[in-house]
């Protein structure tokens, strides 16, 4: 009997994802789908279960994940090096860009549906990102990282106190727009030393460089509206030479990938990246804290095996069909 491994992160979505997953666990119950199911206790253990469950034994094996991006991020990291692991994703967590940019609907029992009939079909083959640190460490990412204003915002929503508090009241949005509003009058800019395949830049007032394999960050911003994550290429955007308030108006145009028309605003697409700069500049991945440039970064080609709707593309945009109608 081939179980389907589920990797449950019960905090994510300000503790929404617990109910989530009842809801998941009664559909899988209902349909008698045969499952194992993991929570993690703390940062971190998503990796440690994936990465137990991939050497397990040889076998294929099917592993979800139920939580938001980070979460995502760690089961990926943890079974990265292992051939016989396909993943998927169900978004529980408060941005879900991967469901985004991966096509999974943004209905946990939808994505549970469309997940369940795409695990019949061959999975995409999809790329991944490799941060390689200063330390050496590495880490991958499967939708972006990124160095600079946005990584601080990231960190700094984080590690907030108020967060968990707005959070009950359902306002954790307004920790984002505090920390933006507060960073952007104070934030100084780097100059960066950015290298693609070999290739040098130097860019001077430099607010923050990303590095994307699929278009969506930060909850829903395209970021790099051309990535695709299955083309062999990052996408690489420097946003620099701007003035506070011009950099808000940015901010505003990602939601429809806009900003990238602003003269201040360079794409790049490449394989292999470095990122230097006059200070150390905080550093996510996935939108997870990672450390601080410098750092390189490198792609591995179809590296993962995952469930996607991404194949039917033209079809999901033409109409937003029901699951059922994409096979
Ligand atoms: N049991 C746990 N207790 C506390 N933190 C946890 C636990 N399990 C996982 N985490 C951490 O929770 C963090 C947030 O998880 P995740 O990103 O999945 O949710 P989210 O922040 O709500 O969603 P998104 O990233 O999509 O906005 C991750 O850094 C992860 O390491």
């Amino acid at each position: 009997m081939n179980y389907i491994y589920f990797i449950i992160n019960p905090k994510a979505g300000n503790g929404h994802c617990f109910k989530i997953w009842g809801k998941i666990e009664a559909q899988l119950k209902a349909e008698q789908v045969p499952y194992l199911a993991f929570f993690t206790e703390y940062p971190g253990h998503a990796k440690k279960l994936a990465s137990q469950i991939a050497v397990k034994n040889d076998n294929e094996k099917l592993i979800i994940a139920v939580g938001g991006d980070g979460t995502m991020h760690e089961v990926m990291n943890g079974v990265i090096k292992h051939k016989n692991i396909t993943l998927g994703f169900i978004p529980g967590g408060s941005g879900n860009d991967f469901s985004r940019g991966f096509l999974i609907p943004s209905d946990p029992l939808e994505a549970l549906k469309v997940l369940l009939r795409l695990m019949k079909h061959e999975p995409a083959l999809i790329d991944a990102g490799k941060m390689t640190m200063k330390d050496d460490t590495e880490h991958y990412f499967i939708n972006n990282m990124g160095a600079g204003f946005d990584a601080i915002i990231a960190y700094k929503v984080n590690h907030s106190r108020i967060k968990a508090v707005l959070n009950k009241l359902s306002l954790g949005r307004l920790v984002y727009v505090f920390f933006l509003l507060k960073e952007l009058f104070t934030y100084k800019t780097a100059t960066i030393d950015l290298s693609i395949d070999g290739q040098k830049h130097i860019f001077e007032k430099t607010w923050f460089v990303t590095v994307s394999n699929q278009p969506y960050y930060g909850g829903g911003m395209k970021i790099a509206p051309d990535a695709q994550p299955d083309d062999g290429q990052l996408d690489i955007t420097v946003v620099q030479q701007l003035s506070r308030w011009k950099l808000l108006l940015v901010f505003i145009s990602v939601f429809w990938g806009k900003h990238i028309h602003f003269k201040e605003v360079k794409t790049f697409k490449g394989r292999m990246v470095s990122i230097h700069s006059s200070a150390s500049l905080y550093v996510h991945g996935d939108g997870e804290h990672l450390g601080y440039t410098p750092l390189n970064i490198d792609i591995k080609v179809k590296g993962l095996q995952v469930l996607t709707r991404r194949k039917n593309k033209n079809e999901v945009d033409l109409k937003e069909r029901s699951s059922n109608d994409i096979f």
